[in-house]
């Protein structure tokens, strides 16, 4: 999906070679990042890389139509940034997947070689202690070339000790649903709402309405499609997720179009803070990443 095509986009500025910063119609900033071996855009709203498209190659990521053009509201699609938990907070006063989504990030550092590498961070502020009162400071490292990596890095800036959930929350575009395998989820899953346990083939297709973790995820996962292989590299989880909404789901999102359960899976790369969070001292640090990188078959 090209994002320039998808919502009203002018140029601000550019930022050096290959780097410019653009502005939506409604508030929203982002930064686009072009070099000879890829094109990127990344919302500065939750550092969420909204698109990846290695050169003459489709998008890798989708991007929701219905995405609402709004600050403060999560966008759907690309790489959501889930911290400083996956899924529903403890309190119902609390967003879904923490507030990394929808606050906005900073971006410290872009350089150049044969590829991109952006810094992007958030630390702990105003909107961040309204809603969760620890010191932090994340990082979010992007590297845009042949292959999109992203490393999240949590650090713990505060004196108390406390645990942490995240997700890089992969919003993958396939051709269709039905003709897509994933590999290397691991046969054992627990479904995120009923958490009934159920054991799944080293292969598999994503059905509609698949909402599932996968705690023996291996390292290496690919998304297996007929004309194309995505291996997606994962460190520092202690699960994946694999959802898809399905109809029926995606009937109940209001920044969804009902037939888009076709058109993507996400894959997600989790630190389940139910089953295990991560635990930070004063000073230390966790890092969680994802790289992906498309083959043509
Ligand atoms: O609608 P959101 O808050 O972005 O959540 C979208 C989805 O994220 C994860 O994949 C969860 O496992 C799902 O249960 C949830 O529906």
């Amino acid at each position: 999906m090209m994002l320039v095509n998808h919502l009203e986009l002018a140029l601000i500025e550019s930022l050096g070679s290959g780097v410019t910063r653009w502005e939506s119609k409604g508030g929203l900033a982002f930064i686009k990042i072009e070099n000879s071996l890829a094109t990127c855009w990344v919302s500065l709203q939750g550092a969420q890389v909204l698109s990846y498209i290695p050169a003459g190659q489709p998008d890798l990521l989708w991007l929701s139509h219905k995405m609402i053009d709004r600050p403060g509201v999560a966008i759907r699609g690309g790489i959501p940034i889930c911290w400083p938990w996956f899924g529903k907070a403890e309190s119902a006063s609390l967003p879904n997947h923490g507030f990394a989504r929808t606050a906005q990030w900073c971006l410290d550092d872009a350089t150049v070689t044969d590829f991109h590498r952006l810094s992007f961070s958030l630390a702990s502020n105003e909107y961040t202690q309204s809603m969760c009162s620890r010191d932090f400071h994340l990082s979010l490292e992007v590297t845009v070339g042949d292959a999109l990596g992203l490393e999240l890095i949590t650090k713990n800036t505060g004196d108390a000790r406390w645990g942490v959930g995240a997700a890089l929350h992969s919003y993958f575009a396939v051709e269709q649903l039905s003709q897509s395998m994933v590999e290397g989820l691991g046969c054992s899953a627990i479904d995120v709402q009923t958490l009934e346990a159920s054991r799944f083939p080293e292969v598999f297709v994503p059905n509609p309405g698949l909402d599932k973790l996968f705690v023996e995820a291996e390292p290496l996962l690919t998304l297996h499609q007929p004309h194309s292989l995505l291996h997606i590299e994962q460190d520092g989880y202690n699960t994946s997720v694999c959802w898809n909404p399905g109809e029926l789901g995606a009937a109940k999102l209001a920044d969804m179009s009902e037939d888009d359960w076709e058109s993507f899976v996400c894959i997600e790369s989790v630190i389940n803070q139910r089953q295990e969070a991560i635990w930070l001292d004063s000073g230390q640090i966790h890092s969680l990443s994802q790289v992906i990188r498309y083959t043509p078959v």
